[in-house]
Order: structure tokens, then C-alpha cells, then sequence
């Protein structure tokens, strides 16, 4: 087991928080920041600050704080931002769309270099500067390019024959809008769920107990 392995998924997805906030102030010219403010802006408690980044071997010193531009260095090679990992979009639609044109790839590790869709109004397309593809020619894509990962914003009963495809290829990590279960049928993936719902059902329950 790599020392990562311990490190708890709860601290993981408090990273981009930390990596957003310090950039902020990065951007605000803030050179040091201590652990106490860092808690307040994360909303987290001091402790809880420096228990986290000890995960990572610590990167305050005492009396001082953190500095701002080290740590979310440190961070950004944590979350491993530097990368260039290939990404392709599985589905030109509202959602697609909207992935496809706000998201900064670059600045998170990726570059995004094909969509695709089986609607021939939307085959040809561009999206962010990219031409879709119809969806009929995703294997001979995957067969010449290298791909990382695969975003799928389609709706749930047409996944299963695009992920077995994309699967036949060797991608086994996906970035997932589709409320469909990918672990359940292949349970050597990376999948990061996104539902937009569960966010405002935890919006829903904060409101109702407060
Ligand atoms: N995760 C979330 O928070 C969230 C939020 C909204 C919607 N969704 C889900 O995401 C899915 C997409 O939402 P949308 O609003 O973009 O829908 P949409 O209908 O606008 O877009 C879906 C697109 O997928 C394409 N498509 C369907 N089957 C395909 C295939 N086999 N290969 C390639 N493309 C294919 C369609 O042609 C269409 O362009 C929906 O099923 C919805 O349930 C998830």
C-alpha cells in the first residue's frame, strides 16, 4: 500500500477547495496565510487544516503560516494538474455542451480531444473549437489515439454499448454525468459521479434542519 492509499477520500475532496481558494489569493498578491484564516475561508477548523495537509508531509512553518504560491503549488502537484491527459465527450447535448465550453481543461490536466454524438444534427458541430464526430466512428478514434478518460453526458439506457465499447479500448477512467452505475459492471474503473441533484438535495436538507 503507497502512503496515498491511506489518505482518507474525505481529504481529497476538500483539495480543490484548498487549490481554489489559494489561487484566489495567489491572484489577490496575499503572500502567507495561516491556518486559522485558511480554516475560516474553507470553513473547516485549524486543526483540521493542518491535519490534512500533514497527510502530504505538512508545508507550514511555525509562527509563519503558509505561503500561498508554495502550497497551492504543492496542491496543484498533489491533485496532479500538470498533466496532459486526453479526454473525449460522450454526448453533444445541454450537458455536453456546457462541459465542453465553460470548463478551463487545461488549467485541470486535460486536454479534450474529440466529442462525439449519434444525432446527425449535431455531427459537425463545434464545440469549444471541436468538431463533433459521429458516434459511428468512436473505435477507429480509440484505436488511433491514445485516451485517458471518457466524459459521458448521455442519457443512462445509452450507456452500457458506449461504455463496453470504450472499455474494448482500455478506458477505464470516466467522468460521469449519466446516472448510470459504471462500477457495477466494471469494477476495475476510476468513475467520478457527478449529479447535480445530490447537491441540491443536500442544499434541501441543510434548510430543513437549520
Ligand atoms: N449528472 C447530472 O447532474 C445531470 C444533470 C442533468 C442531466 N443529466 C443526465 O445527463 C444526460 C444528458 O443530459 P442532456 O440534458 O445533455 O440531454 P440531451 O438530450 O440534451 O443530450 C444527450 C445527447 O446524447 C446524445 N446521445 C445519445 N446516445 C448517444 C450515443 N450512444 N452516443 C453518442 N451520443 C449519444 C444525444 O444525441 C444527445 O445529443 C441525461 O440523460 C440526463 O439524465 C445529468
Amino acid at each position: 500500500m503507497s502512503k496515498n492509499d491511506s489518505i482518507s477520500m474525505s481529504v481529497i475532496r476538500r483539495l480543490p477547495r484548498y487549490y481554489r481558494f489559494l489561487s484566489e489569493l495567489n491572484d489577490q498578491n496575499i503572500d502567507k496565510i495561516s491556518s486559522t484564516k485558511l480554516a475560516q475561508i474553507m470553513n473547516v477548523t485549524a486543526s483540521q487544516v493542518r491535519q490534512d495537509l500533514n497527510c502530504f508531509g505538512g508545508f507550514g512553518q511555525q509562527g509563519y503560516g503558509y505561503s500561498v504560491s508554495q502550497l497551492k503549488e504543492e496542491i496543484k502537484n498533489i491533485l496532479g494538474l500538470n498533466n496532459d491527459y486526453k479526454a473525449i465527450l460522450i454526448g453533444a447535448g445541454n450537458l455536453g455542451k456546457a462541459v465542453a465550453m465553460h470548463m478551463n481543461f487545461e488549467k485541470l490536466g486535460f486536454e479534450l480531444i474529440a466529442c462525439f454524438d449519434n444525432n446527425e444534427q449535431k455531427v459537425g458541430s463545434k464545440l469549444n473549437g471541436i468538431t463533433v464526430k459521429n458516434e459511428s466512428e468512436l473505435d477507429d478514434f480509440c484505436n488511433k489515439n491514445h485516451i485517458d478518460t471518457a466524459f459521458l453526458c448521455i442519457p443512462r439506457v445509452c450507456v452500457e454499448n458506449v461504455l463496453d465499447k470504450l472499455y474494448s479500448h482500455g478506458i477505464k477512467n470516466y467522468w460521469n454525468f449519466s446516472h448510470y452505475d459504471i462500477n457495477a459492471r466494471y469494477n476495475d474503473t476510476m468513475v467520478e459521479n457527478v449529479h447535480l441533484s445530490d447537491s441540491l438535495m443536500t442544499l434541501c436538507y441543510r434548510m430543513n434542519n437549520n
